[in-house]
């Protein structure tokens, strides 16, 4: 049966910027956790070439789709001659620093790799996906991380998988927008690991997006009312912050003010997407028994 698969959203659970290189990107120091939230891809494989987008998502020309341009990149890679309609449930706001856009490419690597049969290993996929976009890699490998360079060298990590409330203060930031601001801290004091796990670390890129953009200072402030350390993820606009139950995150979830999107959702290390997959495995060797 044609199944969904799932595109999680991402936290950094931190955010520092170490340093700049010489073409212009960042380099970051920062760790990842999937939640079990996100938006949802269904696939049927055609037998021509052609990649049809199934997606209410009119901000996004088809062209410029992370999805479509996922599918034509690994179909050019393994010279695939099948095609692909692609269906999208989208729910994740697009600029919320949730990595939607990415999980997105991410998925459609990894289900296309196993519908089309490519055989390219997660190494091979993890490459092809930073040529999309930095965040893709992470979202490819499936697994929480502690993130250096650009954010493509990777250390599996095990924080807590606490629950979670999100809030998307109903406005998109840009990324380039706020790796392009002058008053962008850019020389933060590397972290350890160990540094992290006991409590170190902050998003340097809060201070000059509450400047930019009030609503998720606003969101910032709210969320402290009723939880220590809510925080921001990516270069925003969502904050965070975490519970120790569902039950906990909910009841807060009751009071966010209704001009805000907002979710609960738990803390993965190991991705919605990577169970997806080794489930698909399963299924193979069960039929080819
Ligand atoms: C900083 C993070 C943390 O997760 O921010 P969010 O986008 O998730 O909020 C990401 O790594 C972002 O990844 P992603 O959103 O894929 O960025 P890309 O499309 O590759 O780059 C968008 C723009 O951001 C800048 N950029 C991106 C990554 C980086 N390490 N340094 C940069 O300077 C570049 O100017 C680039 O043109
Ligand atoms: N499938 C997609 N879903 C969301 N955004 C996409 C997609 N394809 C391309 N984009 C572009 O990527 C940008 C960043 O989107 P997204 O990844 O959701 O946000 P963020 O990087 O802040 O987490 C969007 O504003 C949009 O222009």
């Amino acid at each position: 049966m044609n199944k969904w698969w799932p595109a999680p959203a991402k936290l950094n659970l931190f955010l520092h910027i170490t340093g700049r290189r010489p073409d212009g990107y960042h380099e970051l120091q920062t760790a990842f956790q999937f939640l079990d939230h996100g938006d949802k891809l269904k696939f049927t494989i055609t037998e021509n070439a052609q990649i049809t987008l199934k997606a209410d998502l009119p901000e996004v020309v088809e062209e410029d789709n992370l999805i479509v341009k996922a599918a034509r990149l690994l179909q050019t890679s393994c010279k695939s001659r099948s095609g692909a309609i692609i269906q999208l449930e989208k729910n994740l706001p697009m600029g919320g620093g949730l990595g939607g856009g990415s999980s997105d490419a991410a998925t459609t690597l990894v289900a296309l790799n196993k519908l089309w049969q490519c055989g390219l290993t997660e190494d091979q996929l993890a490459s092809l996906g930073l040529q999309l976009g930095a965040d893709v890699p992470v979202f490819v490998r499936g697994h929480a991380a502690w993130a250096e360079g650009v954010g493509e060298i990777f250390t599996k990590i095990e924080p807590p998988e606490p629950w979670y409330l999100v809030i998307f203060p109903e406005c998109a930031v840009s990324t380039a927008e706020i790796f392009s601001a002058t008053q962008l801290t850019r020389d933060c004091e590397p972290i350890t690991i160990a540094g992290f796990l006991a409590g170190e670390g902050s998003n340097i890129c809060e201070s000059v997006v509450t400047k930019l953009h009030p609503p998720v200072a606003q969101a910032l402030a709210w969320l402290a009312q009723y939880a220590t350390i809510p925080r921001m993820t990516g270069t925003g606009s969502c904050v965070f912050a975490r519970f120790e139950s569902a039950s906990a995150a909910e009841n807060v979830l009751e009071h966010v003010p209704a001009h805000w999107h907002a979710f609960t959702a738990k803390g993965c290390n190991e991705s919605p997407l990577s169970f997806c997959a080794k489930d698909f495995d399963r299924r193979l060797d069960v039929t080819a028994i």
